[in-house]
C-alpha cells in the first residue's frame, strides 16, 4: 500500500516548529524510537508517512521524487534546485524559520553602502590586487544569479560551508553572502549589510514535488491539503 512521504527536518528549531505547525492543524508528527533514530510516525491523517531528513537535503529529495511533500527553507529550494518551479510547488509559507540572505561588507568600508558602491570597490580592488574581490558563501546559485542580475562585475565566489562571517577576519574573503536573523553574528564580526543587498527573505515552507509518483494518492493528498487548510 503506497503512502504520501512527507519529508521534515530531522533536528533543531525547524523540526520542532514543523511538528508544532502540523499539531495546530490536528496532525501529530512524532519521532519513533530514540532521539538518534530517524524514524517517525504521523497520526490524525491517513496514508502519510514521515521521513526525517536534513533540511539541506529535502530540496534534492523533492526534485528526485523520493518524497512527495517536504518542509524546508525557501532559500534552500531556490539555491539547490535549478529552475525550482518546474520541480516543486510551493504550497504554504509556514511563518517560522525566518532568515534573510544578504550581502555584507566590513563595517569599516565607509564608502561602500550599496551594490553600486560594491561594484566600484570591486573594480578598484581588482586593479589594485590583480584578482577579483572574494565573496564567501554557501548559497552559490542565489548569490551568482543576484549579482549577475544586478550587473555587478569583478567578484568571485569562494565556498564557505559554515562560520562564513569569519572569513573576512581570516582574510579568505573581502565580503560575505549569508543568512542573518537577529543580526548578532554580523555585528560580532564587524560586518554591515548593503542597503540594497537583500537577496532573499526565507522562511520554512511546505513544498509538493512535481516529480513524485502521485498515482493512487490523489484522495489522501486532497484530505491532507484540506486538513492543513493550504
Ligand atoms: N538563525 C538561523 N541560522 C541558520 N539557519 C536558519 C536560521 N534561521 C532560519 N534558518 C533556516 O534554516 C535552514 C537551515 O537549516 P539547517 O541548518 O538545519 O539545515 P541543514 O543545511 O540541513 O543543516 P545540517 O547540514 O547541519 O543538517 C535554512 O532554510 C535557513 O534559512
Ligand atoms: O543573525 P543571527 O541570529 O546571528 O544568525 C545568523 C547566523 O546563523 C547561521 O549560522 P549557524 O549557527 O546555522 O551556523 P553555520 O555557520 O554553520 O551556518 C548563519 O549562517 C549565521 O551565521
Amino acid at each position: 500500500m503506497s503512502a504520501i512521504k512527507l519529508g521534515v527536518p530531522s533536528k533543531g528549531r525547524l523540526m520542532e516548529k514543523t511538528f508544532d505547525w502540523f499539531a495546530e492543524r490536528g496532525i501529530r508528527l512524532r519521532r519513533t524510537g530514540s532521539e538518534r533514530e530517524y524514524a517517525g510516525a504521523v497520526d490524525g491523517v491517513e496514508k502519510v508517512e514521515l521521513v526525517l531528513l536534513s533540511a539541506g537535503e529535502i530540496p534534492r529529495e523533492l526534485a528526485a521524487g523520493r518524497i512527495h511533500l517536504g518542509v524546508t527553507g525557501s532559500d534552500l529550494v531556490r539555491d539547490k534546485l535549478a529552475d525550482w518551479p518546474t520541480l516543486v510547488e510551493e504550497l504554504a509559507p509556514m511563518g517560522f524559520g525566518h532568515a534573510d540572505l544578504i550581502i555584507a561588507v566590513p563595517a569599516c568600508w565607509a564608502d561602500v553602502d550599496t551594490l553600486e558602491d560594491l561594484d566600484a570597490a570591486a573594480h578598484a580592488f581588482r586593479a589594485a590586487h590583480g584578482h577579483r574581490l572574494r565573496i564567501a558563501t554557501k548559497y552559490h546559485r542565489l548569490v551568482r544569479e543576484f549579482l549577475t542580475r544586478e550587473g555587478i562585475a569583478d567578484w568571485q565566489l569562494v565556498d564557505s560551508q559554515g562560520a562564513t562571517e569569519g572569513t573576512v577576519k581570516n582574510l579568505t574573503a573581502e565580503a560575505i553572502a549569508d543568512i542573518t536573523s537577529s543580526g548578532e553574528t554580523l555585528r560580532a564580526n564587524h560586518l554591515k549589510i548593503l542597503s540594497d543587498g537583500l537577496i532573499h527573505s526565507s522562511q520554512a515552507t511546505l513544498f509538493a514535488s512535481r516529480m513524485a509518483d502521485w498515482a493512487g494518492l490523489e484522495a489522501p493528498r486532497a484530505a491532507l491539503i484540506a486538513q492543513l487548510g493550504v
